[in-house]
């Protein structure tokens, strides 16, 4: 994936050094980068330079398309990626707002698929977007944000990937998706995988064809502890060509999503990789 390693290789060479107060740790950081993923011709964006754990990765775009709030649900889907930030940030466990153990609080999903609205209610994002591209609307605002800063401190952390802009032009579907904040050695490894597959099966239970899905990020930054993996082992390494995506064909529906569907749907074919490589966390 030439366009992830170039990123990393632009972070190294270019990027600044900044303070971040929530994790206590320094940040090399780059403002602005923006990804395109052709998912019409299965061009999935699975890292090679070393192995990357794409179950994990959509286990949480389906955790998000259900609308969970709880570590537990995503551990059930098959992924602990949201273990740390739901039961060892201090900031949350000292949030009377968290509802106990593994609660993530108003996020993500849980706030996208009820949106609060200011005259009361809520409105369910992902329905109507659904609905809409069906029908072959598309109303140029066929945006899923998970972005609500009067909620930020109901939730564990605030959205990373905070809007997925759908757009239909003729028969074939498209994605723009923005990102505030990435850590690229661990979190856009996922995020790429997550555009990728929202497009994707979007495209399938609405009845289009895929196109490109644009990712632009803001703010990507490599933590200070994670530099020395990256530059001098991950970005030594030469990529293998990108392996292909499958994904169920008897997905259908958002009820589809909602109800049956598990990592088991999706299989990942000529997947040739470098060794792992683990990275430290921040929380
Ligand atoms: N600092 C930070 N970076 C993130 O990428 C991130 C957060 N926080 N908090 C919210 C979610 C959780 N995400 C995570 C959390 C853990 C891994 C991780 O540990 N990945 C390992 C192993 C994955 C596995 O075994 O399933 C990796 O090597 O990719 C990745 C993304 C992405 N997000
Ligand atoms: O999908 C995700 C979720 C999180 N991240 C990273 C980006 C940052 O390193 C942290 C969040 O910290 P903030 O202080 O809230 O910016 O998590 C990601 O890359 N992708």
């Amino acid at each position: 994936m030439r366009q992830y390693l170039d990123l990393c290789q632009r972070i190294v060479d270019e990027g600044v050094w900044v303070d971040n107060q929530r994790t206590g740790k320094r940040c090399l950081t780059v403002i602005n980068a923006d990804l395109t993923y052709d998912v019409g011709n299965n061009q999935f964006p699975l890292v090679t330079t070393r192995k990357s754990f794409w179950r994990s990765a959509i286990a949480e775009i389906l955790g998000y398309l259900r609308g969970y709030d709880n570590a537990a649900d995503f551990r059930q889907l098959g992924t602990k990626t949201w273990d740390a930030n739901a039961n060892d940030n201090a900031a949350w466990l000292a949030n009377p707002r968290r509802k106990g153990e593994d609660d993530m609080g108003l996020i993500y999903g849980a706030l996208g698929r009820a949106f609060p609205k200011p005259e009361g209610g809520s409105v369910d994002l992902l329905r109507q977007i659904i609905d809409d591209l069906s029908k072959g609307i598309d109303n140029r605002g066929e945006i899923l944000t998970f972005y609500h800063p009067g909620a930020f401190e109901l939730g564990c952390l605030r959205p990373c990937m905070y809007s997925h802009h759908f757009s239909l032009l003729g028969d074939t579907l498209y994605l723009n998706s923005t990102q505030r904040s990435c850590d690229v050695p661990l979190g856009l490894n996922f995020n790429m995988v997550q555009v990728y597959v929202l497009l994707a099966l979007v495209a399938q239970i609405t009845g289009h064809k895929a196109g490109q899905a644009y990712h632009k990020i803001v703010n990507a930054h490599i933590y200070e502890d994670q530099l020395a993996p990256m530059r001098d082992i991950q970005l030594t390494r030469t990529p293998y060509t990108s392996p292909k995506l499958i994904i169920n064909p008897k997905i259908q529906s958002l009820e589809d999503i909602e109800t049956w569907v598990t990592l088991d749907d999706f299989a990942v074919e000529d997947y040739q990789h470098h060794d792992p490589i683990k990275y430290p966390f921040s929380v």
